[in-house]
């Protein structure tokens, strides 16, 4: 469902990957910008594309006046994702290798590890990312699905994350259900007007990227 949405705005109504990447990650960092005050901000960047939005949010926190700074411990050689990582370095965005020291340290932690292909158990180094995040006590942001959850059943591993934020990505997922943190949010506004009505998408404030749901 989530993924035929995509396949939908690519294939059907011209867009690329790329620029719904910048859109999501921008309404996720206008999201943060939304409740947390400037500070600090570790972003966990996964494998795939929720990663690539993480890369796109960290770029945009930085021109908001945050400080960001990323845990990158897979990095693929997809040219996309190592533009996005050669953008982030242009911004003197720093790499941080020790999750657990660098969480300590910070205001807000950004969860942009897995999203909706998210599968079975969680392969190293992604596990004791997930159990220092579940250890936590700084507010959490998960980019369209908390990290280990399955996007339809949620947290049916025990190993999920419990975010303070939630941003959904086009439409929320149906784990979003579960979500049980403060604020949830809507963002990766992209959708052409009959998607928007079929998806029943909400009204956008004005220019904004991200709308509130809860
Ligand atoms: N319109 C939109 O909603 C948009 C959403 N976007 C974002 O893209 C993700 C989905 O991206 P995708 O590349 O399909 O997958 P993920 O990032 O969720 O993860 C794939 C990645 O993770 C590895 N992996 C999967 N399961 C495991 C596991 N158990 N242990 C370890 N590693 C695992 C897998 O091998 C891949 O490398 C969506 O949620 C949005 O955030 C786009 O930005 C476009 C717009
Ligand atoms: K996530």
């Amino acid at each position: 469902m989530a993924q035929s949405i995509d396949v939908e705005l690519m294939a059907k109504h011209g867009y690329t990957i790329e620029q719904l990447m910048e859109l999501a990650g921008l309404s996720v960092a206008a999201s943060i910008a939304s409740e947390y005050p400037k500070g600090k901000v570790v972003l966990c960047i996964g494998p795939g594309n929720n990663g690539g939005d993480g890369l796109v949010a960290a770029r945009h926190l930085s021109h908001f006046g945050y400080q960001p700074r990323l845990y990158y411990p897979v990095q693929p050689a997809k040219d996309l994702y190592r533009r996005l990582l050669l953008q982030c370095q242009a911004h003197g965005i720093a790499m941080v290798a020790d999750l657990a020291t660098e969480v300590k340290a910070c205001d807000v932690v950004v969860d942009a590890i897995f999203g909706f292909s998210f599968k079975g158990a969680v392969r190293a180094p992604f596990d004791e990312a997930l159990a220092t995040l579940r250890a936590v006590d700084k507010p959490i942001v998960s980019v369209d699905v908390p990290s280990g959850w399955d996007v339809e059943l949620g947290n049916t591993l025990g190993v999920g994350l419990s975010p303070d934020m939630l941003v959904s990505l086009t439409v929320p997922k149906l784990c979003a259900k579960l979500f049980a943190g403060r604020f949830h949010y809507l963002g990766g506004r992209f959708a052409p007007p009959d998607m928007a009505k079929e998806l029943a998408i909400p009204q956008y404030p004005d220019s904004s990227q991200c709308v509130r749901l809860l």
